[in-house]
């Protein structure tokens, strides 16, 4: 685990339950969990809740970040649309090691409708065990901006 252990989950109703296993997870591993939901399966809208939780990391709430939806596609497109956020979906968890390696991603997007719950695990170990490297890739990193 890296020293910042603040992390915020959301999805839509595609995804509850995988959430709530994400966040049992997370929290039996030390996380300081803030699930902001939503609590029911009532259907909704994942641009909503991608970008409530994204919004946490950008006001320094929370140090990273997990959505989830039927593909992780949306909820993903919504977080990354709050400025300052990188968030990335990732069904393997080489991609999600990266995104944070090389990437600097604070956030993590997967599709509940994608991968069962125990490679979602994987996954979000994965994110939350690796540490920015930092050198050439900040430099990268430093160049996305608006277009
Ligand atoms: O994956 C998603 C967005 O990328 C949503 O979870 C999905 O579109 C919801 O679909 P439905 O309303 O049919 O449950």
């Amino acid at each position: 685990m890296t020293a910042a252990n603040r992390l915020v989950l959301s999805s839509d109703h595609a995804a509850i339950e995988l959430r709530r296993a994400i966040a049992a997870h997370a929290k039996a591993r030390g996380w300081q969990v803030t699930d902001i939901g939503p609590e029911t399966a009532e259907s909704t809208h994942y641009p909503l809740h991608g970008a409530a939780a994204a919004r946490r990391i950008a006001q320094g709430e929370a140090d990273l970040g997990i959505v989830l939806c039927g593909t992780g596609q949306g909820i993903m497109m919504a977080a990354n649309k709050v400025p300052g956020i990188r968030c990335g979906v990732c069904a393997d968890p080489f991609s999600a090691r990266m995104i944070r390696a090389h990437n600097d991603a604070q956030m993590l997007s997967i599709g509940a409708r994608v991968v069962g719950e125990s490679l979602a695990i994987e996954i979000v170990d994965a994110f939350l065990d690796t540490a920015f490297e930092g050198g050439r890739h900040a430099t990268r990193v430093d160049m996305i901006e608006p277009a």
